[in-house]
């Protein structure tokens, strides 16, 4: 009987494998055997001849790069070092056409145990650690983000540099071949299935820009901050650092946000990148942090301060010029509470950094008055507001630090923290080397109120980095969001001159940003039709509004056409099958391929003093929106 293509493949792997590498232990045999099976299908290999201190083999496919070790128990950790420098220097000398970098953070180190070692070999440190019989695991479908193409350039360009090396491979008659990749043979579903989880936006995830890779690696003696505008790979960034940090060392890793929803789109994406770290690494908001920090330590907060406020306010409003109770809310939680400041005599000396309207002393103290019957009110009700959260575990943690602490942290969005957030920060992780990495664009501020990182008491000097090369946004698109007057003089969170997304470079053509304009009763069918028009798939698109009941509005208009939504915090970083809507507080640190906004443009109630801080906001937020969009915008101006 003819042999499958899958098992003839196998055999003349096996051939060559017992040919060229007479001396391999069966371990490494069988799995040989297996790799050099797959170069049949478009995987490269290289299998290592020369003394030892090296990986046994580099793998390069769709998937990504490996660097591997066939060995159980797993080598010892100076052995595994020595793997891990020799990534790095390879792949340091490693530069691709148009400039990319493969960083050596992009590479997966792998040890492979026997078949019978259930979790694969013990003591694999920063080693994804596998049994041999889970090799499947090395050709996951849902990592696919290279092209056949973009495999063979790094395979040629890491050829030379691997001069002890010997690059296997077999082939088979075309007519034998099976599509490239297929795993488990045969299926058509399986293929199916390939193509609908291929990510070809997800190539971050073994090529970055030279500046990029830079500082995926660098070495810093203490708190380091990236700043740049959307799109420019600060997460990006962050992440690959996060894995770089994690190799160096033991303990636990944390990336943390402001905002709830996006540290688990950021796990996803970390676990498509570090398969190995995936149980070292914890991604959660900080306020949840902080919970759950508190409950480990006997501490649970009742929070509920609404009613609290609305009274306080209530009391007072006659007295204070404006008339939105939202706008001292903040002041009352991002500039008072949110700085941790202490008595009136503190608040009325401060710069109240980001807040346009001016407070005489006068008005400063009504304000006091505000935060102190807020404070009596929540007392009153046992109750305690987010601020509260984070200064409870600021305290303890100054009472009893951390039993294991981080080995590193890594805080995206950081523009949106409250000063005490950073300071609480700062407590967790540190001041190390590479121990805390602050990320952040200022001109993405959606929540009011503004500090600079030495107002934390955060050293910088001299690790504070800028990426300008926007990855994400078609030029289309970008046009369009340059042109959103968004505070075009942007400072580097720290005091300085930043970069504002209109001198970003572009990098990716084409791009199709549409405008519309229109009535409240005409934006139902408009945009029932822009849904209906989108030739992107409704799971990879958003639509971005600038409040909770402007999202509502849309879901609702959707809804009555027949187009199903569903909220954009439950995205995960899964391609889903409905189109996602939501704010742009819910938005941010996201992308999509395509995004539709709705910016319902009513006349402001405030008076005077707020108008600018109120237009400035809404133009940053209007920018975050804009910049969400890959390849498609469209844009929907309601006027009442
Ligand atoms: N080196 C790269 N190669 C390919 N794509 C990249 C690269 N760097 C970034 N990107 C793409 O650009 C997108 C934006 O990257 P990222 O989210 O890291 O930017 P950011 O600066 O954090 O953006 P924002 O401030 O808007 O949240 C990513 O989803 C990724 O697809």
């Amino acid at each position: 009987m003819a042999l499958s293509s899958h098992a003839r493949k196998r055999q003349l792997a096996a051939n060559l494998v017992s040919e060229r590498y007479p001396r391999l232990t069966s371990l490494q045999r069988n799995v040989f055997t297996e790799l050099v099976a797959r170069t049949a299908e478009g995987w490269r290999l290289a299998v290592h001849t020369g003394p030892a201190s090296a990986a046994d083999a580099y793998l390069i496919g769709r998937v990504g790069v490996f660097a591997i070790v066939v060995a159980d128990p797993a080598p010892d950790a100076e052995m595994m070092q020595a793997v891990l420098r020799q990534v790095d220097e390879r792949f340091a000398a490693l530069s691709l056409p148009g400039g990319r970098r493969v960083a050596a953070s992009a590479v997966t180190p792998v040890v492979i145990g026997a078949p019978n070692s259930a979790a694969g070999p013990r003591n694999s440190g920063p080693f994804w650690s596998l049994p041999a019989s889970r090799l499947d695991q090395l050709f996951r479908r849902d990592a696919v983000h290279l092209t056949t193409k973009q495999v063979t350039q790094i395979a040629e360009e890491l050829r030379p540099l691997l001069d002890e090396y010997d690059w296997p491979r077999i082939e088979i008659p075309a007519a034998d071949e099976e599509p490239f990749e297929l795993l488990s043979a045969e299926s058509v579903a399986e293929n199916q299935l390939a193509a609908a989880v291929e990510r070809p936006f997800d190539t971050w995830m073994t090529f970055l820009h030279p500046d990029q890779a830079a500082l995926a690696t660098r070495n810093y003696g203490g708190p380091a901050r990236i700043s740049g505008p959307a799109g420019t790979g600060k997460t990006v960034v962050a992440l690959h650092r996060l894995r770089h940090a994690g190799r160096r060392s033991t303990g636990p890793l944390l990336f943390t946000t402001f905002v709830r929803n996006l540290p688990p789109v950021n796990e996803t994406a970390f676990r498509r990148l570090a398969p190995e770290m995936a149980d070292r690494a914890e991604f959660i908001s900080l306020h949840s942090w902080a919970s759950a920090f508190l409950a480990s330590r006997g501490i649970r907060l009742n929070i509920s301060f609404e009613t609290s406020f609305n009274l306080a306010w209530k009391a007072h409003s006659s007295e204070l010029p404006d008339n939105v109770p939202r706008y001292w809310a903040d002041e009352v939680h991002r500039v008072i509470k949110g700085r941790g400041i202490k008595t009136l005599a503190e608040y009325q000396r401060v710069i109240r950094r980001g807040r346009r309207r001016r407070l005489d002393n006068r008005q400063r103290a009504t304000v006091w008055q505000v935060y102190q019957d807020y404070q009596k009110n929540l007392a009153e009700r046992d109750a305690h507001d987010f601020d509260d959260l984070l200064t409870r575990a600021l305290e303890e943690l100054e009472r009893q630090p951390l039993e294991e602490p981080y080995a590193a942290v890594v805080v995206d969005e950081v523009q949106d923290m409250t000063l005490n957030g950073l300071r609480l920060l700062r407590k967790i992780a540190g001041d190390g080397p590479n121990q805390l990495l602050l990320v952040g664009d200022g001109q993405q501020q959606v929540y009011p109120g503004g500090w600079r990182l030495s107002d934390a008491g955060i050293p910088i000097q001299g690790r504070g980095e800028v990426l300008k090369v926007n990855y994400r946004n078609r030029t289309g698109i970008l046009d369009f969001a340059r042109r959103i007057t968004a505070l075009n003089e942007v400072d580097d969170l720290d005091g300085a001159a930043g970069v504002a997304l209109r001198d970003a470079a572009a990098v990716n053509d084409g791009g199709i940003a549409k405008s519309w304009e229109g009535t409240e009763s005409e934006l139902p069918d408009a945009l029932a039709a822009a849904v209906r028009d989108l030739d992107i798939p409704h799971g990879e698109t958003a639509l971005i509004t600038f409040s909770n009941k402007d999202a509502l509005t849309c879901r609702k208009l959707l809804d009555s056409a027949g187009i199903a939504t569903r909220p954009i915090e439950q995205h995960t970083g899964e391609t889903g099958d409905r189109l996602y809507a939501g704010t742009v507080h819910k938005a941010k640190g996201l992308d999509f391929r395509a995004v539709l906004v709705v910016d319902f443009v009513r006349p402001e109630p405030e008076e005077a003093g707020t108008e600018q801080e109120n237009r400035e906001l809404r133009n940053r937020q209007r920018l975050v929106a804009a910049t969400r969009a890959r390849d498609f915008l469209w844009w929907g101006v309601v006027r009442s």
